[in-house]
C-alpha cells in the first residue's frame, strides 16, 4: 500500500505560534507505514495543531511535513490525496443525508462505481444506515464524527489521520470503530491518531508520542513508553498531576 522505507509521515521541526501563544515548538516525528500511531498529551498540549499541519488544514509557522515523501509545501495535492482525515470543525454539507453526501464526496474524487458498496458497508458498520432520511444539519456530534470517518475510508486512502476519533462517540459504536481500524491496519494502511484514551492507545497503537507543551516528551513501541505500568499511570507520571486541594465548598 506504502512504499518501504519512506515514513507515512514525517514532521521536522514543526513549530506553530498563534500570536504570542507557541503551541508546536520544534517538534519531529517519523511515522513508518503500516502501523496505528498515537498521540497523547495534556489538554492544550498541542495535539490537534500538530495533526492540522499533517493535513494541510494550516500552514505552520515553520517546519516541515512529507506524507509518504511528498513535501506539503512544494507537493500539496500529490501528498494530500495520500491521506483520508476526521477532525473537528470540517464542514460538511448540512442539507444531505450521509448516502448524499458520501455520493457528493465521491463525485467531487471522481471515485469509480465501487464506492457504492463502501459507502453501504460504512453507513452500516457505524450505524448510520438506521437514520437514512436524517440530514446531517440534524445530526448529533458523534453521528457527525462518524460521518467523517466514513467520508474520511471511502477512497481508500493509504493514510488516515484522526483528530480524536472516540470522542463523544458510544461505546458499541467506539467497538466497531475499532475494529474497522484494526482491519485498516492489517490491510496495511497507517493509521496516525490522537487520543485521551489511554485503553484504546494501548490496545491499537504500535508507538506512542507524549507531547507536553508543544513538544515530544516521549516517543516510542507503547510498552516500553509505559515502562511496565499501564499506559494511563505512566501518563500521569509523566505529566505529573498535583494531588486536588480539598474545596471546601463541596464538603
Ligand atoms: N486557532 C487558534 N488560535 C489561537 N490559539 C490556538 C488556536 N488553536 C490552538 N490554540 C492554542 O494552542 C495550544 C494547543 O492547542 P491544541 O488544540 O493543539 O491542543 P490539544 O493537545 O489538541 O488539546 P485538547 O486535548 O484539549 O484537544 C493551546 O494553548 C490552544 O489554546
Amino acid at each position: 500500500m506504502q512504499t518501504p522505507g519512506v515514513p507515512a509521515i514525517e514532521v521536522a521541526d514543526l513549530t506553530q505560534r498563534f500570536g504570542t501563544v507557541l503551541a508546536v515548538d520544534r517538534l519531529s516525528l517519523s511515522i513508518e507505514p503500516g502501523m496505528c500511531y498515537g498521540i497523547v498529551g495534556p489538554n492544550g498540549a498541542g495535539k490537534t495543531t500538530v495533526l492540522t499541519a499533517m493535513c494541510g488544514l494550516r500552514h505552520p509557522t515553520a517546519g516541515t511535513v512529507r506524507i509518504a515523501g511528498h513535501d506539503l509545501r512544494t507537493a500539496r495535492e500529490t501528498a494530500l490525496a495520500r491521506l483520508g482525515v476526521m477532525m473537528d470543525g470540517l464542514s460538511l454539507p448540512e442539507r444531505l443525508t450521509a448516502t448524499e453526501v458520501l455520493r457528493y464526496s465521491a463525485g467531487l474524487r471522481g471515485l469509480d462505481g465501487g464506492w457504492r458498496k463502501r459507502a453501504g458497508d460504512l453507513l452500516e458498520v457505524l450505524g448510520l444506515d438506521a437514520v437514512p432520511r436524517t440530514l446531517i444539519v440534524e445530526y448529533s456530534t458523534g453521528m457527525r464524527k462518524k460521518i467523517t470517518l466514513a467520508l474520511a475510508l471511502l477512497h481508500r486512502p493509504p493514510i488516515l489521520v484522526l483528530d480524536e476519533p472516540f470522542e463523544a462517540i458510544d461505546p458499541v459504536s467506539a467497538h466497531s470503530i475499532e475494529q474497522v481500524l484494526e482491519q485498516y491496519v492489517d490491510a496495511g494502511g497507517t493509521v496516525v491518531l490522537s487520543s485521551h484514551i489511554m485503553d484504546f492507545v494501548e490496545r491499537n497503537c504500535r508507538r506512542v508520542a507524549v507531547v507536553v507543551d508543544g513538544r515530544v516528551l516521549v516517543e516510542g513501541p507503547v510498552e516500553q513508553v509505559a515502562e511496565g505500568s499501564t499506559l494511563n499511570e505512566r501518563f500521569v507520571e509523566l505529566v505529573g498531576a498535583d494531588p486536588v486541594r480539598p474545596l471546601e465548598w463541596l464538603a
